[in-house]
């Protein structure tokens, strides 16, 4: 039976995410719009740096790429890191298994497949980053709507485990789905202003179908606590998804609102370890936490170095920051499944009192996501708790 409140408590049932062919990346509009902050500006990658006024990354997209939503370049991901990617999402499952969790898998994808909905067209990606769509609140599992195009279609592949737990009796919920014109997304986070981002970098073209901003929100903007959840709002897209948690949840759950903490995800900022124990990425965040969590120990994890990852070629893709590591996934208050390939992290969760349990994770920053992406902790022993007051 699904049951799921918090990022802590024992572990019983997972979904792990599956890679099979991830084959490309659409680079247009909402893809953009999403990775803004890691791959189209000089925020966290050596070449940007060097490159500060240089726009975008992908040299191949011409100005043309971006002139109408039904024409966009493609990044096609190398073969190789998908390959090694597998390797350590097969090793995450085994892991989880000899810790006696029951591992579910998506269906995985067996080709690439292209779709068109009335209003645009994108191509299918596995479901693997699947904290991002679908977040389990105590007995309900709720799909969030997407953002990323490609991604519209991502959470069938999760169904048929969604059906096992609503034949057990699991709630089951959709936010609206949004129509996803050019004209649904606020790009004011990237102008840094209450205007759109600038047009000929982020054209939004018109449409018959435009309605204005809709709601688009991913699951992984929500950290859970029992009966309180922190949500990072950046958009209006975002807002609009808080009211509509808050007018669902309405006397069960309390949101806590975080004002741009970042672009869209905070899996790689703040983390709860256990009642009391918060893993923070540094101590620009501490002022703005709500208070009551200003009172738990802070666990600040060592600055990652550049040698802590593969060395990319000027023609990859990075989505992710350096933090991405901090994006450990709690197996229960004392066994942390951290990627081994950043040994200083687990020293000092060491330190703090945890049991770090390593595994391998090479292409975080290509594929977009670390453990706590690539899972979604469908049933843990945790209940409705206030730890909060
Ligand atoms: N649920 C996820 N996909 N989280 C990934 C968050 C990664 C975050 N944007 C970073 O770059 O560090």
């Amino acid at each position: 039976m699904v049951n799921s409140f918090d990022e802590w408590s024992r572990l019983k049932e997972v979904v792990v995410g599956s890679p099979i062919h991830y084959d490309t990346q659409d680079l247009e509009l909402s893809f953009k719009v999403f990775f803004h902050d890691v791959a189209y500006s000089s925020f966290c990658y050596p070449y940007y740096q060097s490159n500060e006024n240089g726009g975008s990354k992908d040299k191949s997209v011409s100005q043309e790429n971006y002139q109408s939503s039904q024409t966009f370049a493609t990044h096609t991901l190398k073969k190789q890191y998908l390959e090694e990617l597998n390797e350590d999402v097969e090793e995450l499952v085994s892991t989880l298994q000899q810790l006696d969790v029951k591992v579910h898998r998506p269906i995985p994808l067996t080709r690439s497949i292209r779709f068109e909905t009335p209003y645009w067209k994108a191509d299918c990606i596995p479901a693997l980053n699947i904290r991002d769509q679908a977040i389990i609140m105590g007995n309900e599992i709720l799909e969030t709507p997407p953002q990323v195009r490609a991604r519209y279609f991502e959470n069938d592949l999760l169904k048929p485990i969604f059906y096992k737990y609503f034949e057990q009796g699991a709630k089951w919920t959709n936010m609206p789905k949004p129509i996803m014109t050019d004209r649904s997304f606020d790009t004011s986070y990237i102008s840094g202003q209450n205007v759109p981002a600038i047009q000929e970098v982020y054209p939004q073209n018109e449409s018959e179908f435009d309605i204005g901003y809709e709601i688009m929100f991913d699951a992984a903007q929500c950290i859970r606590f029992g009966k309180d959840i922190l949500i990072n709002v950046a958009t209006k897209n975002h807002y609009l998804a808080y009211q509509w948690l808050q007018r669902h949840f309405e006397g069960k759950f309390n949101f806590h609102l975080l004002y741009q903490f970042a672009d869209n995800h905070i899996d790689s900022i703040i983390l709860p370890l256990k009642p009391g124990k918060l893993l923070l990425r540094n101590p620009q965040f501490f002022d703005r936490l709500p208070e009551p969590l200003k009172k738990w120990d802070i666990i600040y994890p060592p600055e990652p170095t550049e040698n802590i990852f593969p060395t990319y070629d000027d023609d990859d893709l990075i989505l992710t920051t350096k933090y991405i590591d901090l994006n450990v996934l709690s197996v229960d208050e004392d066994k942390i499944i951290v990627n081994s390939l950043f040994p200083e992290l687990i020293k000092t969760l060491e330190k703090h009192g945890f049991t770090a349990i390593p595994v391998q994770h090479r292409h975080r920053r290509i594929f977009g996501g670390g453990f706590h992406c690539f899972t979604l902790d469908t049933v843990r022993e945790g209940s409705l708790e206030d730890y909060f007051s």
